[in-house]
């Protein structure tokens, strides 16, 4: 990745580091007889890199959808920037500035690189189909800021020399890193990824570390759901830990580490055996 090194528009920069961007008090969220989370409560703090990690079926891909969107909770309440979200269509959660990517990626996969981030930036703006339509100056001023923007993101994730090329080409490990670009492109305060390590060799984790730092040091907050151990106690600053729906640790990568509930959860031992 040779020129991943520029720095691109940052997001709103953090107005006062640590208050609280995202909440989620009580939440629970059933599907039928299901209980996918049962009563979490946890905070995401602005400019932090929050880990959410738990064994499999733990409810962490269920908390993303709570969160923007895709599902609405049975009871408890999201809140973001201190407004509810619920009753909110996950278009005018991304509007508001929630974005995340997807366990499996969803490119488009005839479109080139490019058009792909454009399609991300379209969620942003405020013109609508009648200017579209008419070709309105306010609508070509911002088509033409989404382009400059969409290079922009396109150089800060290394893949400039992609930008022509259609996503179904692309290697997986930048169909991976375009589909954080684009999520980017909707120019969120809070960027969700969900497992973005998947199937990577041990260098591309660690790229992919030092791409989540440099997107954090711009200005955006980031939720990470990740399975790597490694990944997460190396990038996090905080970990959430989930298991059956229920929050049963919150710390420090190091306290994280460290605790029986965790352990045991992970190696699906007794929490007195594994302390
Ligand atoms: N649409 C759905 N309908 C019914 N049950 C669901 C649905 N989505 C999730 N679940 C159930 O909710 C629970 C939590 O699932 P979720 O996908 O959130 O876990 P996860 O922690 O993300 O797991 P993984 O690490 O395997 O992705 C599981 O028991 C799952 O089967």
């Amino acid at each position: 990745m040779s020129d991943t090194q520029t720095t691109q528009p940052a997001a709103t920069p953090p107005t006062a580091a640590g208050d609280v961007l995202l909440s989620l008090d009580d939440v629970t969220l059933r599907f039928g007889g299901v209980v996918a989370l049962d009563g979490v409560s946890f905070d995401i703090r602005r400019g932090e890199i929050l880990g959410l990690i738990g064994p499999n079926g733990a409810g962490k891909t269920t908390c993303f959808n709570a969160m923007t969107g895709v599902y609405q909770v049975t009871s408890g309440q999201v809140s973001f920037n201190g407004s509810s979200l619920a009753g909110l269509h996950k278009f005018a959660i991304t509007k508001l500035g929630i974005a995340r990517t997807f366990q499996n990626i969803r490119l488009f996969g005839n479109m080139t690189a490019l058009e792909n981030i454009l399609v991300g930036a379209d969620a942003q703006h405020s013109t609508g189909l009648f200017s579209s339509l008419f070709k309105l100056p306010k609508h070509r001023r911002e088509e033409t800021e989404g382009h400059d923007k969409a290079r922009e993101l396109l150089k800060f994730m290394g893949l400039s020399k992609r930008a022509d090329e259609l996503a179904r080409n692309l290697p997986y490990g930048d169909q991976r890193r375009l589909e954080i670009a684009r999520a980017l492109a909707t120019n969120p305060q809070l960027l969700c990824l969900d497992e973005p390590a998947a199937g990577f060799n041990p260098a591309e984790k660690r790229d992919l570390m030092d791409l989540i730092r440099r997107i954090r040091d711009q200005g955006y907050t980031v939720l990470l759901i990740e399975h790597d151990m490694r990944l997460v106690m190396g990038v996090t600053d905080r970990i959430v830990v989930l298991e059956f729906g229920r929050k049963i640790a919150e710390g420090l990568p190091a306290e994280i580490r460290d605790n029986p509930a965790v352990i045991a959860a992970y190696l699906g031992v007794d929490e007195e055996d594994a302390s």
